[in-house]
């Protein structure tokens, strides 16, 4: 079994611990918080020894009823690897003590590339995994955008990609986040990172991509034009997708063209959480113009289009298993997930 912690047990955090202890290959060792709050009932009531960055505040724990296994490095060092699921920047300042302790870490799209000089996506460069210490599964956004790239690409060879992200201004619990009332562009300036991001894992595809934030807190959703380099038909396409285990087709006849009439969808489907593991293509959106253009609409849900790959990404550390179709079946089994469409 491997042994994993889970060092930051929020939004991704939470998703990952529950996969993971789902897997037939691996336990949850530990997860870690720095406050009391809900999210340390929940770990409790799963059975995860809670560990906190700060001992000093063992004791507010303690009077919350929750008790406390030890510090974050106790934690790290009894694991085989850790995923750093803390927020954007601070997995970077977490790196050190990984290093100091000779543990193997993957860190989330909010850190940059460099933090672990390799970017990871399951279905593009599992066997490039081998080897390194550390590793990072790319960004929500940009996980949807290779996935759906890199099989268009092994199917017919991709020219070059023109994306626009619509993405959603705060997760549903983030009560301090907005915009409320504004379509923000975020950034203003072209490209947004998800366009170099997706190159840090298919370095090879030329793709430009425009990002703005509305007021919405499930899903994404990306409006994608590529040329391809080979001729095809819609069918083909189609046929690519219903062929890929983690790219759902939202079917015309379910007359879903919302993120909102998605998600009650995924929630009658009885997914944990709601979680959308897979890209949700528009089944009535994707098109093929002139033999080499294609078109969709696809949703992308933040909080767990991610999850599933650090899983797949940790036996790819590990090098437990080597061929990642065989990971990415064991994982997709043990959380009973069978894309959409
Ligand atoms: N949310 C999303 O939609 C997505 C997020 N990501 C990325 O995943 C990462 C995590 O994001 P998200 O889950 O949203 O973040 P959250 O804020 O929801 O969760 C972060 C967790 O880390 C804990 N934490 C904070 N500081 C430390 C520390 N020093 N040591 C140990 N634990 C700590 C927090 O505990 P406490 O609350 O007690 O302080 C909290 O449990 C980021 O890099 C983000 O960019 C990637 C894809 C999608
Ligand atoms: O990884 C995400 O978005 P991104 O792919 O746009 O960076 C998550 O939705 C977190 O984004 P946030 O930084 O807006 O919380």
């Amino acid at each position: 079994m491997i042994k994993v912690a889970v060092n930051g047990y929020g939004t991704i955090g939470k998703r990952v611990a529950d996969a993971v202890a789902a897997q037939p290959d691996m336990e949850v060792i530990g997860v870690s918080k720095t406050s009391v709050s809900a999210e340390a009932y929940i770990a409790k009531k799963r059975g995860y020894p809670l560990y906190i960055a700060d001992l000093g505040k063992k004791s507010a724990f303690e009077k919350a009823g929750i008790e406390i296994a030890g510090d974050v490095e106790a934690m790290i060092k009894a694991a085989d690897i850790v995923v750093d699921a803390t927020p954007g920047g601070v997995g970077e300042k977490n790196r050190p003590l990984y290093e100091r302790l000779g543990k193997k870490a993957i860190f989330q799209g909010g850190e940059g590339h460099e933090v672990a000089g390799f970017s990871f996506n399951a279905h593009a460069n599992y066997k490039e995994a081998e080897g390194h210490q550390f590793a990072r599964v790319v960004s929500c956004n940009s996980t949807g955008l290779v996935r759906l790239i890199h099989a268009l690409d092994q199917a017919f060879g991709v020219e070059r990609v023109r994306a626009v992200m619509v993405r959603r201004g705060a997760d549903p619990s983030d009560v301090k986040r907005g915009p409320v009332d504004a379509i923000v562009l975020n950034p203003a300036t072209i490209p947004s990172h998800h366009g170099p991001d997706v190159n840090t894992v298919l370095p090879h595809i030329n793709i430009v991509t425009l990002a703005m934030i509305v007021p919405t807190t499930f899903m994404h959703m990306h409006s994608i034009q590529m040329d391809l380099k080979k001729e095809t038909t819609r069918d083909a396409v189609l046929k690519v997708f219903e062929d890929h285990n983690r790219i759902g087709l939202v079917r015309k006849a379910t007359g879903i063209k919302s993120n909102a009439e998605l998600r009650e969808y995924t929630q009658d489907l009885g997914r944990p959480r709601t979680d959308l593991w897979e890209n949700g293509v528009f089944e009535e959106s994707v098109s093929v113009l002139n033999g080499k253009e294609f078109y969709c609409f696809q949703a992308i849900h933040q909080e767990a289009d991610v999850v599933p790959e650090n899983i797949d990404c940790i036996r790819a550390l590990m090098g437990t298993v080597k061929d990642p179709q065989e990971s990415i079946r064991t994982t997709n089994k043990a959380l009973n997930f069978v894309a959409i469409g």
